[in-house]
């Protein structure tokens, strides 16, 4: 698609919908125009007239005026039949929905080679940062080693209003949620779901690795724990939820989505509110940071422009590192964490689980904890770590290669 006046037929019409609309009334200079709005409940009030707005989506995939299909809908699995359906009716589809995104990538990749029609989503990863774009062109020929970082801005506005402001849990998400920046199912956001999706999206623009969300392990702010979280406060260290993707020695990856002890010094330690931040660590260029608002009307149909503004002279990602690393694959069972458990006395880890453990402390008062090695696949398979009363958070180093048990015995001798 290569023309400058775009008509737009977009789904949904919420905060970040909402958000667009304003956006490309103070944007003439791109000569963009929403042409008709697809929405669910016929019973709310509306901002704008009456007859732009449609209860079926056939009005926008069949309308043949609207050049752009902008997919900003709640719903992941509505939202997939109606980006499938564009696709195949040859139009342009820019989508903020990373849970869609994530659980069918590997057929939207399909579709966009077999109709040759494109596919935006830079607002599904990070909202306003510009990371896909930036992985998949930048990053292009200078290899990436990793990328790191706070990719969910609901519960980095979470735990930012309860460590820095003192709010209680359930008063930060609630304000979260007003604000606009939570999924509308917030589980996905304090479970560390949607930092898993877009973890998917990262993957296969980082790496050209697509993954599927249920490959990879993701434990979620919803279990730390008030012992956790003195844990961190004494040792001067904040608890943060880090999304990472690492290339081991012998080429897998590892990824995994934790909540992470965060120190000082790192780029991530300043990282607040609904602000997001992604370290990429690559041969050449070496350490790299963005940082940008991660969620919000205005910040996320900014990305969203972005792709609009894209399409016009052509734009399409190439996937091209998924051609080049057809063979790489996730190895969790080749990477290992340093980690920090805690947990009552009626749900205590199997120790033997882990390659070391380090620290130890027992309190009737405070509860318990250790501090130890594990490797990232038995963490994974672990049925202690979903036991109420058990809450794991990463210690401040990185995912790395496991050192075989019987390596470091002989070291240690
Ligand atoms: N909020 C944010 O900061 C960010 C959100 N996203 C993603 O953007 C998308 C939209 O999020 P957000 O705007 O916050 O969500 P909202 O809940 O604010 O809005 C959802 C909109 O979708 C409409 N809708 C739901 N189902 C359908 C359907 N079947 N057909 C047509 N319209 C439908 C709703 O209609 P109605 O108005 O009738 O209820 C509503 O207008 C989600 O995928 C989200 O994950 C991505 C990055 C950031
Ligand atoms: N719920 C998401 C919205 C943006 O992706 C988040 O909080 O990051």
């Amino acid at each position: 698609m290569t023309r400058t006046n775009i008509t737009i037929g977009l789904f949904g019409f919420g905060v970040v919908g909402q958000g667009l609309h304003a956006v490309l009334e103070r944007t003439p200079g791109l000569r963009a125009r929403i042409g008709r709005i697809a929405v669910k409940d016929r019973n709310k009030a509306r901002t704008l007239p009456a007859e732009l707005f449609t209860f079926d989506k056939q009005d926008l995939l069949d309308d043949p005026s609207l050049d752009v299909i902008v997919e900003l809908i709640d719903n992941a699995d509505e939202a997939y039949v109606i980006v499938k359906q564009a696709l195949l009716n040859g139009k342009a589809v820019v989508t903020a929905n990373k849970k869609m995104l994530a659980e069918h990538l590997p057929e939207l990749i399909e579709l966009q080679k077999t109709t040759g029609v494109p596919l935006l989503y830079e607002a599904a990863a990070c909202a306003s940062l510009p990371v896909i774009r930036n992985l998949e062109e930048y990053y292009d020929t200078d290899l990436l080693d990793s990328v790191e970082g706070i990719i969910n801005g609901s519960t980095n506005y979470i735990l930012t209003a309860m460590n820095r402001d003192g709010q209680p849990y359930a008063e930060a998400l609630a304000k979260a949620q007003k604000l606009g920046f939570a999924e509308s199912n917030p589980a996905l956001d304090v479970e560390g779901l949607d930092a898993r999706n877009k973890l998917v999206l990262l993957l296969a623009h980082a790496f050209g690795l697509v993954a599927g969300p249920e490959e990879m392990l993701a434990v979620g702010i919803d279990r730390i724990s008030s012992l956790a979280a003195a844990y961190a406060r004494e040792q001067g260290l904040a608890i943060k939820l880090v999304a990472e993707a690492r290339r081991l020695p012998d080429g897998g990856i590892a990824a995994a989505v934790l909540p992470t002890l965060v120190a000082p010094g790192h780029e991530l330690s300043n990282v607040h509110d609904e602000f997001n931040g992604l370290v990429t660590q690559s041969g050449f260029a070496d350490r790299q940071f963005f940082l940008g608002r991660g969620a919000g009307a205005f910040p996320t149909a900014s990305a969203v422009l972005s792709d609009l503004s894209a399409l016009t002279y052509g734009y399409r990602y190439e996937y091209k590192k998924i051609q080049q690393n057809a063979h790489l694959s996730l190895a969790p069972d080749a990477a290992e964490v340093d980690v920090l458990v805690t947990f009552s006395d009626a749900n205590a880890p199997d120790e033997a689980d882990f390659t070391v453990v380090h620290e130890q402390f027992r309190s009737a008062q405070r509860g318990n904890y250790f501090t130890g090695t594990i490797g990232l696949g038995q963490l994974a398979r672990a049925a202690w770590l979903r036991q109420p009363g058990v809450c794991v958070v990463r210690l401040a180093s990185p995912l790395r290669a496991a050192v075989a048990v019987e390596a470091l015995a002989e070291a240690t001798v």
